[in-house]
């Protein structure tokens, strides 16, 4: 288990994490995508951890043992940047086969772990190749059996699918995932893509300026995000006031059920949060002023009295069309409770 208390970096004078507190891997959580925008200190704080950055406060250890005087290569973790940085010049099995030799297996032990690791990331065959002859997908593939050959205490991935095309990526999330599941490690994802992070992690940590701002399951985290600024990095376009009485939510749009104490709350709504229908003779409460569609459905943008508001509809409706406008109960989330 990793702890982190009172965690400072900086660069020359300017401090990029100051007071940074973290636990990672509890209560059975394998992966941990840490989540934020670019330039928040992400990569400085998995750099902190990984003892590839010196510290300026605070202490990091892990299974109780503080890390401050271990330097990077005893501290039994694995990593993998963003650009797999590879060796170049030598084969596939000869990069994984490295950190295996620094610590002394034996010849026939290396053959067989680095024939396993091809085996895990689905590349048996590529052992002779030689990594400039890879593909980025391949590259990466081969940087993490490289990083989990030497069975490390903790992996660090920092933005391991960010050089990829999207298809790609989105595909191994899912292999990667599976492959450090299988591989039973504690694993820690960088990234800036919350639709990743959901894809990957079963716990997300969500980093703003150098300090963590919650740690949750994805669920809870889409249900309960902590701030309105924590809400809209993760997807909420719309934030609306409501007043709880009894488990129902008052709202500009409407009544809505809701899990919540009696009294003023702020609900988050994303796309999927709000549906659109044909508003006929009711009285309408906007007019279309856009139309999309998207592989996951029909989004479109209406103007309402509480603003411009992001909802998905089944209807074909058209721009300028006026709509009624539903909230969707369990698509709804409460800011900051
Ligand atoms: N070696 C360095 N020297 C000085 N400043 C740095 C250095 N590395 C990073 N920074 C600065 O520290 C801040 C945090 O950078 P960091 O790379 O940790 O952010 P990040 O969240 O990983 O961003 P991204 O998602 O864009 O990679 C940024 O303002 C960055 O410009």
């Amino acid at each position: 288990m990793l702890q982190i208390d009172g965690l400072g970096v900086r660069y020359g004078a300017t401090p990029v994490i100051e007071d940074l507190t973290w636990t990672v891997g509890t209560s059975g959580s394998v992966l941990t995508a840490l989540l934020g925008p670019s330039g928040c200190g992400k990569s400085t704080l998995i750099r902190a951890v990984a003892g590839l950055e010196p510290i300026s406060g605070g202490r990091i250890r892990f299974d109780g043992t503080d890390l401050a005087g271990v330097p990077a290569h005893r501290r039994d973790f694995g990593v993998v940047f963003q650009d797999g940085q590879l060796f170049g010049g030598r084969t596939v099995s000869s990069n994984i086969a490295y950190g295996l030799k620094m610590r002394r297996w034996s010849r026939p032990a290396i053959r067989a772990r680095v024939d396993e690791m091809l085996e895990l990331v689905r590349l048996p065959g590529y052992a002779e190749r030689r990594v400039e002859e890879l593909s980025g997908g391949e590259a990466q593939r081969v940087a993490l059996a490289r990083a989990l050959a030497p069975r490390p205490r903790l992996l660090l991935l920092d933005e391991p699918l960010a050089a990829l095309d999207r298809l790609l990526r989105e595909r191994l999330a899912i292999e990667i995932t599976e492959i450090v599941r299988a591989a039973d490690t504690p694993t820690i994802m960088v990234t800036h893509d919350h639709t990743e992070a959901a894809l990957m992690a079963d716990t997300i940590s969500v980093m703003r300026e150098g300090a963590l701002v919650q740690t949750e399951a994805p669920e809870q985290l889409w249900l309960r995000p902590a701030d309105e600024w924590t809400a809209r990095f993760i997807g909420v376009t719309t934030v609306l006031d409501a007043e709880v009485a009894d488990g129902r939510a008052a709202t500009a749009l409407g009544e809505t059920t809701i899990e919540a104490p009696d009294g003023h709350v702020r609900l988050g709504l994303r796309p999927e949060s709000v549906r659109a229908t044909p508003a006929g003779d009711h009285t309408s409460d906007g007019v279309v002023v856009s139309v999309a569609d998207l592989p996951s459905g029909r989004r479109v943008r209406v103007t309402a009295d509480v603003g411009d508001v992001e909802a998905v509809t089944s209807d074909a409706v058209a721009i300028g069309e006026h709509v009624l406008l539903n909230l969707v109960p369990e698509r709804v989330a409460v800011i900051g409770r």
